[in-house]
């Protein structure tokens, strides 16, 4: 049996349900594996995306460079108002949809069109021999945007000049107004792929979800507590998919997907963080965080210079 001694880790595993010495073992092996495979990421990741640069012939290359004509006009009224001189939370509650008490909001993001051309690129990419990395640990089909070179010319703008002045407003307790880096990937389930995501939280101050079609039944979301303030029995709530609209939520809120019961759904999503505030607290072990240096946006950690200037991107190793 194992004892639950002075050794953390036989700690944190006995508390999550390991009791014989083999659970254990097996347990640790996967641990093991695991921080390997978070080592190995980095650089296959910038392998990967060199070899696409080059090889890949993309089949919508005007879907790489955001434009305002690939955003719905509700959207762009939306942003508008943010970036007005009185704009304030209240104002903005009158133009989205709120969920409960649990600061969900959906608003329209793309247009249809939009969508279509978008997700016709990813199929071709998918359907093409480039090297594919996987979204994060959960999704297992999906496409990792920065490897496709997206980042620089669509996420980020997306996130500066948009998404920004609607986070200041709903998130400002969480950085909404200084959401300095991303991790954007979408994610596909499908009858013979991944049906459905466990429940989980993000590793990112504020989500964007955006639904991109395809046809599909069911596979609606469901979120249940903040996860820093939960709940003795908490309350779930279940949010269906409405096409080229978005969901805006806290990365610590709990949450998960259903599976779907037919056809294939393609959702965007970004992670945003908040160097500001997760420099202090790592959302991912609730520890200050201990960097490691990494390339291109890592974990959106940073670290100041002597002038107190903000310059690399890291990432926690102790997650
Ligand atoms: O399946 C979805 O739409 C949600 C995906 C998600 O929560 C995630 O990848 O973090
Ligand atoms: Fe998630």
């Amino acid at each position: 049996m194992v004892h639950p001694g002075a050794d953390p880790l036989q700690r944190a595993l006995r508390e999550r349900g390991c009791r014989s010495d083999r659970e254990f073992e097996t347990a640790l092996r996967e641990i093991e594996a695991e921080v390997q495979r978070r080592k190995q990421l980095i650089h296959q990741s910038v392998e990967r995306k060199a070899v696409i640069s080059k090889c890949y012939k993309q089949k919508h290359p005007e879907v790489y460079v955001l434009q305002d004509s690939f955003l719905a006009p509700d959207f762009l009224e939306i942003v508008r108002y943010c970036t007005s001189p009185d704009a304030d939370l209240h104002g903005l509650l009158r133009y989205i949809e709120s969920f409960s008490d649990k600061r969900i909001y959906r608003l329209p993001v793309f247009t249809e069109e939009f969508c279509q051309a978008f997700v016709d690129e990813l199929e071709n990419f998918e359907q093409s021999d480039m090297p594919k990395g996987r979204p994060n640990s959960m999704n297992n089909y999906g496409v990792l945007l920065n490897e496709l070179g997206m980042d620089e010319t669509f996420i980020t703008p997306l996130r500066e000049k948009y998404l920004r002045p609607i986070t200041a407003l709903l998130y400002p307790d969480l950085g909404g107004s200084c959401l300095d880096s991303h991790k954007a990937f979408v994610v596909k389930y499908s009858l013979h792929e991944d049906l459905d995501l466990s429940s989980h939280y993000d590793n990112a101050e504020v989500t964007l979800n955006v639904s991109l079609g395809k046809d599909f039944t069911e596979g609606n979301l469901y979120f249940g507590d903040f996860n820093q303030d939960p709940a003795p029995v908490p309350k779930y709530i279940e949010i269906e998919h409405v096409g080229a609209h978005g969901l805006l939520h806290r990365g610590g809120q709990i949450h998960g997907a259903l599976p779907i019961a037919s056809g294939e759904r393609w959702n965007l999503i970004v992670w945003m963080r908040s160097s500001t505030i997760r420099n202090q607290l790592c959302p991912m072990c609730n520890k200050k965080p201990e960097l490691v240096e990494a390339e291109g946006f890592g974990d959106g950690f940073t670290e100041s210079n002597e002038d107190d200037v903000p310059e690399t991107v890291d990432l926690c190793s102790l997650w």
